[in-house]
């Protein structure tokens, strides 16, 4: 099904989206991709223990070598310096924190949503999680400079409304958090109006690739990244990756890691063309 939601963006099934790769033919033109692309569940596979979730060699290798050939960032729900140390490519930009914190090649370290002042309250509601929830086998209450990701993958059925109902009190005491989703993960974010979709625009204006020549295109497999798809309809090319519970503004589908590195594979043959 494909509907216009009232923000007038384009939602669709995950299900009905073309093949990226498929129709890789008639997606750049003879522009040049500004690339994005997301970490757990696109460059790495989703695994039980997010400290365990490895990019492979080869995929290391596809990215690496379009970071010659383009601009190219990681779009990150993780730390920033968590998903630089395990992507382990200094040629990269990277934003993590859901884009709340951004850096990149040539010493660009920034915080272009200004969310300092929502350090302390991410302090206050950490050690209330950690205390809360440390009874519950299997819960990990995993900090980011930006936000906190509460999982829920490896813990019993018969926990999960606990969990969540001490994520929701929490967010009740302090209102200058908000609520993300994720696979598995409730995450509490500043509540502030940025996101991955602002952060992708952000970087294009920065690096001047707002141009007729260039091609923006953003691969990702979750909720969050349905921003940096909104953020690019009518402007690039949104790619989602597998399905997750809602309908989706992205505009094309690759089914799983393996067909992301095919489509790199592809992409990198396309640019040195
Ligand atoms: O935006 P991303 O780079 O995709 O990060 C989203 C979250 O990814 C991680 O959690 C997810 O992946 C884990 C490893 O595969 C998995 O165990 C977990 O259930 C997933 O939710 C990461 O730990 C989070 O901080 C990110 O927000």
């Amino acid at each position: 099904m494909t509907y216009t939601a009232a923000n007038g963006l384009l939602k669709k099934d995950a299900l009905a989206l073309p093949s990226a790769l498929t129709n890789f033919d008639q997606l750049f033109n003879d522009k040049t991709p500004a690339l994005f692309m997301d970490y757990d569940g696109c460059l790495s596979p989703i695994v039980k223990d997010p400290e365990k979730a490895f990019m492979s060699d080869g995929m290391r290798k596809v990215v690496a070598d379009l970071a010659e050939v383009c601009f190219t960032a990681v779009v990150s729900g993780r730390d920033r310096q968590n998903v630089k140390n395990l992507v382990q490519l200094d040629s990269l930009y990277f934003a993590g924190s859901h884009g709340f914190d951004i850096s990149g090649p040539e010493n660009l370290l920034t915080e272009p949503a200004d969310a300092k002042e929502m350090l302390p309250a991410l302090d206050q509601a950490q050690d209330i999680l950690k205390e809360k929830l440390q009874s519950i086998n299997g819960a990990l209450v995993e900090r980011k400079r930006y936000a906190i990701a509460v999982h829920y993958r490896n813990i019993e059925d018969e926990h999960v409304p606990y969990v969540k109902e001490t994520v929701t009190e929490v967010l009740h005491k302090f209102p200058v958090l908000k609520e993300g989703l994720g696979k598995k993960v409730l995450e509490l974010k500043p509540n502030l109006d940025w996101n991955k979709g602002k952060a992708v625009l952000w970087l294009l204006e920065k690096f001047n690739l707002n141009k007729a020549t260039i091609m923006p295109v953003y691969i990702g497999d979750d909720i969050t990244d349905e921003d940096a798809f909104a953020a690019l309809q009518g402007k690039g090319i949104g790619i989602l990756v597998g399905e997750h519970d809602e309908q989706t503004s992205a505009t094309y589908r690759l089914e799983s890691v393996d067909e992301v590195q095919i489509f790199l594979e592809k992409l990198l043959h396309y640019q040195q063309k």
